[in-house]
């Protein structure tokens, strides 16, 4: 019996204001396509992936009926104020047949280097341990700034970790752990803080670096470095 297949949300319903400008960064170019069609064809790649579950903002027309890519299939769903609420908004318009103990997987359409080994390396490891995430150790020493921009302590740095996406968890444990947190108005910015503030513990899953979030404009030059080291082959 071949492996089941996972959904994957997509949060792409951000306005990018880090890096400025008009138009959402999702949108923007990137190696002669818009951003998010390369973190779509990395996941619609993945042959562990069964759909994805694209959360837009309510203003943005960029794919009216959009329905597949890549050979995969595609729902859309309308994103909220917040990162959380769009992963939310997501989960609540998967397929029936994604059922609540089934694992989902979450990933920025802002990060498009992903490779699908990592994502391979997550749904193995994270989904023998009931969830997790990718994410790598903290490898530079680690400042606390004063309003003056001076370091005013030295932070620990022993197990710590930066957290990519993916993220993978069961819908039904995402979802009522998200909806707890909106209910305790805690602000999460990740899936995993949700379910750590349920009560679970995500496993951490080491990821390569190169699996960056494009946040600010000068990114984008670093992404399609990276995007053209691997000439599109995301299975390093
Ligand atoms: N209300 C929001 C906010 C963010 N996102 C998505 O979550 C991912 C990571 O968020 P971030 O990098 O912060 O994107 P933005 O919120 O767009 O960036 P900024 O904070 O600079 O506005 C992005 O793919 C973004 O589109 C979302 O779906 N809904
Ligand atoms: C989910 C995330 O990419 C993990 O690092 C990050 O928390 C997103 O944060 P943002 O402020 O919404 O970019």
């Amino acid at each position: 019996m071949s492996a089941p297949k996972l959904w994957c949300v997509v949060p792409a319903a951000g306005r990018g204001t880090r890096v400025g400008g008009d138009c959402p960064k999702q949108y923007l170019p990137l190696a002669g396509r818009p951003l998010i069609e390369h973190t779509m064809a990395r996941l619609a790649a993945h042959p562990r992936i069964a759909g994805l579950l694209v959360t837009l903002a309510a203003a943005d027309r960029y794919w009216p009926g959009l329905t597949t890519f890549a050979g995969k299939p595609v729902l859309t769903a309308i994103g909220g104020a917040e990162r959380s609420d769009s992963v939310l908004a997501g989960l609540d318009v998967l397929p029936d047949a994604v059922g609540a103990e089934d694992f989902v997987l979450v990933h920025d359409a802002a990060r498009p280097c992903v490779r699908l080994a990592d994502i391979s390396k997550l749904i193995e490891q994270a989904g023998a341990a009931d969830g997790g995430l990718l994410g790598a150790p903290l490898r530079d020493t680690l400042k606390r700034a004063d309003a003056a921009g001076r370091s005013e302590s030295t932070e620990p740095r022993d197990r710590r970790w930066r957290a990519f996406t993916p993220q993978m968890f069961r819908r039904g444990q995402l979802s009522a752990a998200l909806r707890e947190a909106a209910r305790r108005t805690l602000s999460v910015s990740d899936e995993a803080m949700a379910m750590e503030l349920a009560g679970h513990a995500p496993l951490l899953v080491e990821g390569a670096e190169d699996n960056i979030k494009v946040t600010t404009a000068a990114d984008f030059a670093l992404a399609e470095f990276l995007l053209s080291r691997t000439g599109g082959n995301a299975h390093g």
